[in-house]
């Protein structure tokens, strides 16, 4: 199978312009293990004055390959470009996955890297495998490859954490299981939430804890439904929050959302773009028999942010 032309397209109009050192990957949460990798990117292309780079994956072959798996992404695209530079890498190329990609070979790709990107270094990591079938055998292949192309490859070793390596796999499990602590420990960072502030049925208000919704992409992966002291970056303010994760049984039992008592503030926030920094879980979800008694919960749950926030 021929590199499909949009594909060669993505590949030329991000090639940086000197020769290149890469990587190839989805790289979805950029978690420690990823940084790592990304680190090592940037130490060997340095030795070698290459410029180094990622070509990172999006959708997730898994949501192509497999559509009857719903996306459930560590990071937006934007994040994960960002975060992937902040780790290494000068240059980053989202290449579009489709099914007329997935038939590309391991071989065809590097070839293509060499042609268009400069390609003189490709940096691996433990369990590296892309192109058709992602075989086993990729760094292999591109090892053979590179000496007839004219590129090294270089594979790194897997960076571990109690015996298991970091992976995307095990964020999802510790965010699924609400345990916020592991989660920050795999990525190195708290984990992230971000939308513009929308309006919910406010009637947070008429409770005496007003809230700040967010609406987050749909293809975000959210821990489990439960309240959760957070951090909130918003209109220039950084804030201690309680934020509800989940349905409200109290009242209707519908969507899930995302809704934050931002401690210690007033004012109008709607429209304004918020982050949330999930810090730690406080407690699961639970139906009440009366707004009074939801109430009296959350001044509680407001304690408790403080307390675990470091806020008295
Ligand atoms: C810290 C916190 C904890 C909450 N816990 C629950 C809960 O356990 N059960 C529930 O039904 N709703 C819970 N809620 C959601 C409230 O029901 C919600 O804020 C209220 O319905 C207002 O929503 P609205 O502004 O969309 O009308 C919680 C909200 C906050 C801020
Ligand atoms: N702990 C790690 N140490 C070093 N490199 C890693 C580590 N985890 C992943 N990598 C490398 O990062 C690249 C991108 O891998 P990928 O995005 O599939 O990450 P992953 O976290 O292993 O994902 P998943 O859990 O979904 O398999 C691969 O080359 C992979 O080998």
């Amino acid at each position: 199978m021929a590199i499909p032309s949009f594909t060669r397209a993505q590949l030329a109009a991000g090639a940086p312009g000197p020769e290149t050192a890469l990587t190839i990957g989805v790289l979805d949460g950029v978690h420690r293990g990823h940084q790592w990798l990304l680190g090592r990117l940037r130490d060997e292309a340095r030795r070698r004055a290459l410029s180094p780079g990622v070509v990172t994956l999006h959708p997730h072959p898994v949501t192509v390959l497999r559509p009857e798996i719903p996306p459930s992404y560590l990071t937006s695209l934007e994040d994960r470009m960002e975060l992937i530079r902040a780790a290494g890498a000068d240059w980053v190329i989202p290449l579009t996955f489709t099914g007329e990609v997935s038939e590309v070979t391991a071989e065809e790709l590097a070839a293509a890297f060499v042609e268009l990107l400069r390609m003189r270094l490709m940096v691996l990591g433990p369990d590296a495998a892309f192109g058709r079938g992602a075989p086993r055998d990729t760094v292999e292949r591109m090892r053979r490859l590179g000496a007839e192309l004219g590129f090294e490859v270089v594979q790194v070793e897997p960076l571990m954490h109690d015996h298991e390596r970091y992976s995307s796999t095990a964020v999802r499990a510790a965010l699924a299981a609400g345990d916020m602590a592991r989660v920050t420990a795999l990525l190195g960072r708290p984990y992230r939430l971000s939308g513009p502030v929308v309006r919910g049925f406010e009637r947070g208000r008429t409770i005496g804890f007003p809230t700040a919704n967010i609406s987050v992409a749909a293809d975000r992966a959210l821990p489990a439904l439960g309240v959760y002291a957070t951090r909130a970056s918003v209109a220039g303010h950084r804030l201690m929050g309680a934020t509800n994760i989940g349905r409200r049984p109290t009242f209707d039992a519908g969507h899930v959302s995302i809704e934050t008592h931002l401690l210690d503030f007033e004012g109008d926030i709607y429209g304004e773009r918020m982050d949330l920094e999930v810090v730690a879980r406080i407690r699961g979800e639970v139906k009440f028999d009366s707004a009074d008694a939801l109430k009296a919960q959350i001044a509680e749950d407001v304690r408790e942010a403080r307390r675990l926030l470091g806020g008295a």
